[in-house]
């Protein structure tokens, strides 16, 4: 993964503030001779989309694509597929510039690294920009035809029950507060092969793309933490001679290569820390005072993560079969 892109060989670029006219993608390095058109992109983006529900932010963003190069004829043509998406309804006033960094958020940290702050809310760094990820990860899906990947919230505020979500959700947005979620993701069909044992370890591209989606804070692989918890003879995988393995601790992956069965992937999201509970902060002058958030915000941001991190397993797992494909045929 380089530092302006994601991926090697087929790679997702993104551009474009959360609060600027548009946002967009360039994928490279795709296969010619794939069928692809709007409709099949449209299809993901209506999943990760904001203002569906009491439960998502309620920014009206109807998150239109529309493919401006790469296709012709409703198939890749190997050239670059770019793609927009207007934003209709950004709303900068709520964020006035004198503001306090909002805790959690990246506005501190990008103040200190950029030395300026985009007036316009979160600008890059809002998830806004995730939806370009979906973009290209359901252009991914076409390299990987083979693979079924799917997605579900397992956790809500550490609640595993989801008959209970509803009600935690409801109490937590009437306070003006937000809860974290985990997301499972668990991706069927990929051959024994893929990844590398060193350099592009799948478990460790998995891990990296999806700790970089926006409010990640952790990853596990198969039992993950909780492998650290089982013995040995508790965590191997029996093997037996019609290829098939006793249990999956390993989550798919060993030795940073898949071994043919699924992959699944867990992250826990933090909870959304635009919240309107006081939060002690400074502003960019150092002033004390407390930060209390304004605008449209998700009450928890895990419950649109799983589109997100869909995309993001779709991106890994493209890019290292065109490598494998590269290097052993
Ligand atoms: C789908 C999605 C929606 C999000 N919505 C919000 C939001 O409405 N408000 C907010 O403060 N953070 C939201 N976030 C998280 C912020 O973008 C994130 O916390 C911020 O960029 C700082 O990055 P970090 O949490 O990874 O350190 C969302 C994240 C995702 C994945
Ligand atoms: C707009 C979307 O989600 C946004 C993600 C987000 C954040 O800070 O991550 C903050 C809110 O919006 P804004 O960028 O206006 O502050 C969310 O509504 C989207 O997902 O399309």
């Amino acid at each position: 993964m380089s530092i302006n892109s994601f991926g090697h060989l087929f790679r997702l670029t993104t551009w474009g503030e959360s609060h600027g006219p548009a946002i967009g993608c360039v994928v490279d390095g795709c296969p010619p001779g794939l069928e692809l058109d709007d409709t099949w992109v449209q299809r993901f983006l209506d999943l990760r989309r904001p203002g569906t529900s009491k439960n998502v932010s309620p920014r009206q963003e109807p998150d239109r694509v529309q493919i401006l190069s790469g296709v012709y004829e409703g198939r890749t043509t190997g050239t670059p597929i770019a793609m927009t998406i207007e934003n209709v309804d950004a709303r900068s006033a709520d964020y006035p510039i004198d503001a306090p960094y909002r805790p959690g958020h990246a506005d501190f940290a990008y103040d200190a690294k950029y030395g300026l702050r985009d007036p316009r809310g979160g600008g890059r760094a809002s998830a806004r920009e995730t939806a370009m990820r979906v973009a290209g990860g359901a252009v991914a899906r076409l390299v990987i035809p083979e693979v079924e990947i799917a997605s579900a919230v397992v956790e809500i505020g550490g609640d595993a029950d989801e008959s209970r979500w509803e009600a935690i959700l409801d109490e937590a947005r009437a306070a003006g507060d937000s809860l974290g979620a985990i997301v499972e993701c668990i991706a069927t069909g990929v051959p024994s092969g893929w990844g590398a044992p060193v350099y592009a370890k799948l478990d460790a591209k998995l891990a990296g793309a999806c700790m970089g989606i926006n409010a990640a804070k952790g990853v596990e692989i198969g039992d993950g933490f909780g492998a650290a918890r089982l013995k040995g003879s508790e965590n191997a995988d029996a093997m037996r001679s019609d290829g098939r393995f006793e249990s999956n601790h390993a989550g798919g992956i060993s030795g940073g290569i898949s071994t043919g069965q699924a992959i699944v992937v867990r992250v826990a999201f933090k909870p959304t820390s635009s919240i309107r509970v006081p939060v002690p902060s400074i502003d960019a002058s150092g002033r004390e005072m407390d930060a209390v958030t304004k605008g449209r915000h998700d009450p928890c941001v895990g419950i649109r993560g799983g589109p997100v991190v869909e995309a993001m397993v779709a991106l890994v797992l493209a890019d290292q079969k065109l490598l494998h494909r590269g290097q052993c045929g």
